[in-house]
């Protein structure tokens, strides 16, 4: 694996149930990606993308094929090594936010932290970076249901970030959101790939999204059936 490449998928398939029900969710997929590059996966529902995110996030494991995330196989790595992977490595960001809803916008950022038993001076400070990059300095104490949708997944944002992972994975990050606030959040995602030299691998139905892309891959039953450079608009 080179210094620049960040992801190497090789020949990756999922297969869910068996016998005359099986369903081949991701078919022999193969793919690279540097550092640096926001990747968008495009495709219908049920083509692969969800599954496709969880296996090179370490949140599933393929019927066959192999996944590397920084040097690591992932697909070779123990529970605990994906622990730690998933701690140290690679952030999460869902279409479902996925925050506690009983902590504030800064607990819920400094969660990750805790798990990586940051010191507390180090994590408050950490957390009000964070929220300041994501805009949403004068709303730490705020609990996910006093925020819009937008700001809560600002937060979710921020929380991904908490351990500058070398990759986020971001699962339909708008798909609860408007069309103006998701293009927010999408430009925000964009901004935060470039200020911090990550890898993003952004699942998504939102045109919008595709073009911020500096690659698409598009999936249709479970397969890769392009992996273009973006048209420009
Ligand atoms: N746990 C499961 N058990 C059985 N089949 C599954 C399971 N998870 C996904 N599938 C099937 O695998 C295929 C791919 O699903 P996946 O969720 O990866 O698609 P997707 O492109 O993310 O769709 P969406 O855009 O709707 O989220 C679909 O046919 C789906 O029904």
């Amino acid at each position: 694996m080179s210094e620049q490449e960040l992801i190497r998928v090789e020949g990756l398939s999922r297969d869910y149930g068996g016998g005359d029900r099986v369903v081949h969710a991701l078919r022999e997929v193969s793919f690279r990606a540097g550092r640096g590059e926001l990747v968008a996966v495009r495709g219908r529902s049920g083509a692969g993308k969800t599954t496709l995110l969880n296996l090179i996030g370490g949140l599933d494991r393929p019927t066959s094929g192999r996944v590397w995330v920084a040097g690591q196989e992932v697909t070779a790595a123990s529970e605990k090594e994906l622990l730690r992977l998933r701690r140290d490595t690679i952030g999460f960001v869902f279409q479902s936010f996925g925050l506690v809803p009983i902590l504030s916008a800064a607990e819920n950022v400094g969660v990750p932290m805790r798990l990586a038993k940051v010191p507390a001076a180090d994590r408050e400070q950490r957390v009000s970076v964070l929220l300041e990059l994501v805009g949403l300095g004068g709303h730490a104490a705020q609990r996910p249901y006093e925020m819009s949708g937008g700001q809560q997944q600002r937060v979710a944002i921020a929380r991904s970030l908490a351990n500058d992972p070398a990759l986020l994975i971001a699962d339909e990050p708008t798909g609860q959101l408007d069309s103006e606030t998701g293009r927010a959040v999408m430009d925000l995602l964009r901004a935060v790939v470039r200020a911090r030299g990550m890898t993003a691998l952004v699942a998504t139905h939102d045109p919008t999204l595709v073009e911020l892309a500096d690659r698409v891959l598009v999936l249709r039953d479970g397969r890769l059936v392009e992996a273009a450079e973006p048209v420009p608009a």
